[in-house]
């Protein structure tokens, strides 16, 4: 029996991934793996023997995972499952930083009790609401990963001209770039050749602070800016000033904060990036489906701190150590192994910056005392011995 435990309001699909070999439940004690959407793991005790942090999300900036690292602890998360989402929330909010449509319509409701007046005064007031179409403007989009290229196509095909910053973007994201999009090489250069700005960048302690004061007096005049990556990307303090001053045009986000809810020119939503059925509902099945062919297969695909590493299941006793990437971890695990008698019949191992990781099936063995030998070894954080059968 697995056991599972939630710490946000997960998809029941997860149910579809995961069998009555699990128990899931929020106040699930010694749990194998979390499930998990945006809650704060920075303050809490990460329990022992967890082995796995399934985010079913994009953004990691919530879980610990460095600790996590040290601990053994795999964390995935879930690329591309709710972009969509943040797109078609982006798009409508190009129009709502353009026309004044939310205060128009906080006005309109001032004009309850006009009764056969409120036509009149609708055609009266409605010129303090205009505002330009975004069809030929400049729409500059840092951060070209699976929201940034939706975002970026999207926009081009409703008439914009889209520049795009990514000094990283993957190979799989420009293939699916529109060839329309400009190439800008610094952010700065984007900056002022935009007149609106979309934020695709996760949030870490390089992207902290990315938009600041500097670089906002050398944006366009007016600027709009849209927020859907994570408040920290632009700083709170420089942002304000910058909307005080005017250069800032307008400000829509999805991370509001006590500085900015009810300013001038500042739209706060309630985080609803992802918040969709079919978002959550994919987000869900593709972490809970990644936790289990780790947690039973010793699989790993989408983890943020380990490297993706898997082998087709046989039935084989497998074992799964997660270790250092430093010379020589092989050579001592197989040393292992050639001592104790066993034979290796199927391999993998990967590595991934600090770490990687050692996928072995083998011909014969027993546990007897196998993983704790392995774990003896300098440089391993943790094995595990299993049976993989998918
Ligand atoms: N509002 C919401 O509900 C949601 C917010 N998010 C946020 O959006 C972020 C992006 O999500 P995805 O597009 O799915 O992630 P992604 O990993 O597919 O794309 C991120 C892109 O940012 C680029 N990047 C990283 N550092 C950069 C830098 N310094 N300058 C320019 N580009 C840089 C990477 O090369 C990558 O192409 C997430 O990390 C999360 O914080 C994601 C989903 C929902
Ligand atoms: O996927 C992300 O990074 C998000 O910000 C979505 O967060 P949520 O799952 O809606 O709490």
């Amino acid at each position: 029996m697995y056991r599972i435990q939630t710490l946000n309001a997960i998809s029941s699909v997860i149910y579809d991934e995961l069998d009555d070999q699990y128990q899931v439940s929020k106040e699930e004690t010694h749990p194998d793996a979390y499930l998990i959407r945006s809650a704060n793991l920075h303050d809490q005790e990460l329990p022992e023997g967890l082995l796995a942090i399934g985010r079913a999300g994009a953004g990691t900036n919530n879980i610990p995972v460095d600790a996590c690292t040290e601990k053994g602890i795999v964390v995935f998360n879930t690329p591309g499952a709710n972009a969509n989402a943040v797109k078609e929330l982006v798009i409508a909010s190009l129009f709502l930083a353009s026309r004044r449509v939310i205060e128009g319509i906080e006005w309109t409701k001032t004009l309850k009790g006009q009764g056969d007046e409120i036509g009149k005064l609708v055609e009266k007031g409605k010129n303090q609401f205009v505002g330009p179409e975004v069809k030929g403007k400049r729409l500059g989009v840092i951060g070209l990963g699976a929201i940034g290229v939706m975002v970026a196509n999207a926009a081009h095909a409703i008439g914009m001209e889209v520049l795009g910053y990514d000094p990283f973007i993957s190979i799989d994201a420009a293939w699916h770039l529109s060839r329309a999009v400009k190439h800008e090489s610094s952010l700065e250069a984007l900056l002022a050749n935009s007149d609106y700005i979309t934020i695709h960048v996760p949030l870490n302690a390089k992207t902290k602070d990315l938009i600041n004061a500097e670089n906002l007096a050398r944006a366009n005049q007016g600027i709009r800016i849209l927020n859907f990556a994570r408040g920290g990307i632009i700083n709170e303090e420089d942002l304000v000033k910058a909307l005080e001053e005017k250069q800032v045009g307008r400000y829509i986000t999805d991370f509001p904060s006590e500085a900015l809810i009810g300013l001038p020119n500042v739209i706060c939503i309630p985080h609803l990036g992802a918040s969709t059925p079919e978002s959550e509902d994919n987000c869900a099945r593709m972490a809970a489906a990644q936790v289990r062919d780790y947690l039973e297969n010793g699989n790993i695909r989408n983890s943020v701190n380990f490297p993706d590493c898997s082998l087709p299941g046989t039935g084989a006793p497998r074992l799964a150590v997660l270790h250092k990437n430093e010379p020589n971890m092989v050579g001592q695990i197989t040393s292992i192994l050639a001592a104790r008698g066993i034979n290796i019949n199927n391999m993998n191992n990967r590595s991934r910056g600090q770490t990687a990781y050692t996928l072995i099936d083998l011909d014969n063995g027993s546990d007897d005392g196998l993983v704790e030998a392995m774990g003896n070894i300098q440089g391993v954080i943790s094995a595990r011995l299993m049976s993989a059968k998918r």
